[in-house]
């Protein structure tokens, strides 16, 4: 990458650039990458938004492709000097077979590592996910933790299942020869639950709160703290590991980092009411309207629902066992880990993370 870091020629190629996290990372390279020559953004679905970028100072390529296709992957991967892998089946609701999340997640990724293996590519950034390490089957609480915090990480749902073994195929990776005989250097990022610009459960919470007469029912404890950070900071850390991923190989190499910003702890509730409040929806009860048993009951009558109902339809509602563990299980982290080791600080604080949600939750279709 020196030669071209000196004649200001990088090439990025970002999988999943139309997804959520995709778009915030795009849109922040152009703005925050001054030596990018070439955008590559490939995903299995562009978005029209893509357009509007074509016409800068960057070349932005939109490459339509899927990652379970190597050599759709190896043709977008070759000649790039940085990849960012974002591309991934996000499911705990049961809408795709666990084959399928397999497939995209975990052979996807492997198939992005052999591209780069094959091609010369030296650095990449894997977006894995804080459901690596938890919460576990057990619902053991994970409270302020770090990178090096003893958990047991123990997992059936397909998700997390296979975003820690995509995630182990990442670190694995770190050191392998690439075409041309250098190392590949690779690392993962870590992030919460991401919410922001463009987060459709918020989104849906939204119309189901406007369904409800402007109203949402508190069904988890308050005291159950649930780890959440602004995408535009996801993707700033991104933006900032590629940077640095060259200089700094030898540190970053192989490592994994959570991403974290100033978002204050809350339960998950509480804390997408923090956007929802401000635009018209309330949080009814103090304490949960319902006792655990029976949502517990009604996840496991949902799951009944959802494989009866799969030869006439998709049922997929919000609640599940699987979510409602997640939700119902404390699992916050407290690191500086990425401030160490590349100068990482969020670029946006709590109060602009907040308004930017509020002010995209205000335009969101069906506004109160
Ligand atoms: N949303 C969160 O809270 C969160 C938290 C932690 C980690 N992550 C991770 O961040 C990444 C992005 O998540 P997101 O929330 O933006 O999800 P998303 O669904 O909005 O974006 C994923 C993108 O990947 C693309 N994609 C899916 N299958 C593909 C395939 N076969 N080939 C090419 N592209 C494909 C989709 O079209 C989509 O644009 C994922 O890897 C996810 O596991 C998300
Ligand atoms: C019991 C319901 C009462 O209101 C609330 C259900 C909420 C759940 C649908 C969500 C609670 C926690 C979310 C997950 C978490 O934020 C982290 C994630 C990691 C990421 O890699 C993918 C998304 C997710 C699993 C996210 C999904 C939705 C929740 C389970």
């Amino acid at each position: 990458m020196a030669d071209s870091a000196q004649t200001q020629e990088l090439v990025y190629l970002v999988t999943g650039g139309c997804g959520f996290l995709g778009e915030h990372v795009v849109r922040m390279l152009l703005q925050r990458e001054p030596r990018l020559r070439e955008l590559r953004i490939f995903d299995l679905h562009l978005g029209p938004w893509l357009e509007e970028l074509k016409t800068g100072p960057v070349q932005v390529t939109a490459i339509q492709g899927d990652v379970t296709q190597a050599h759709e992957v190896a043709a977008a991967v070759a000649g790039a000097h940085v990849v960012i892998h974002t591309a991934g089946l996000v499911d705990v609701f049961g809408k795709t077979s666990p084959e399928t999340i397999h497939e995209v997640n975990v052979q996807g990724t492997q198939n992005v590592i052999e591209a780069c293996v094959q091609t010369g590519t030296r650095f990449l950034i894997y977006t894995s996910s804080m459901e690596v390490v938890g919460p576990n089957i057990k619902g053991q609480p994970f409270y302020r933790g770090n990178e090096n915090t003893p958990y047991e990480a123990v997992h059936r749902h397909p998700y997390p299942c296979s975003k820690a073994l995509a995630e182990r195929l990442v670190l694995e990776a770190n050191g392998r020869e690439v075409l041309g005989g250098l190392p590949l250097v690779t690392c993962a990022l870590r992030p919460t639950g991401i919410y922001g610009e463009g987060h459709q459960i918020m989104r849906d919470f939204y119309h189901q709160g406007l369904r409800l007469g402007g109203r949402l029912f508190r069904a988890i404890p308050a005291s159950v703290e649930h780890g959440r950070v602004y995408v535009g900071n996801v993707a700033w850390m991104h933006v900032l590991v590629a940077r640095e991923l060259e200089h700094r190989a030898a540190l970053m190499g192989g490592q994994v980092y959570f991403c974290y910003d100033n978002s204050p702890y809350k339960s998950y509730e509480d804390f997408n009411m923090e956007f929802l409040g401000p635009c018209g929806l309330r949080l009814v009860g103090t304490r949960p309207l319902m006792p655990y048993w029976l949502l517990v009951l009604l996840a496991a009558l949902n799951t009944l629902l959802q494989w009866l109902l799969r030869p006439l339809m998709l049922y997929a509602p919000l609640l599940n066992p699987y979510t409602l563990a997640v939700a119902n299980t404390t699992f916050t982290v407290s690191t500086d880990k990425a401030r160490r080791h590349f100068g990482y600080e969020p670029l946006f604080s709590w109060e602009e993370s907040r308004t930017r949600t509020i002010r995209w939750v205000q335009t969101v279709e069906g506004s109160a």
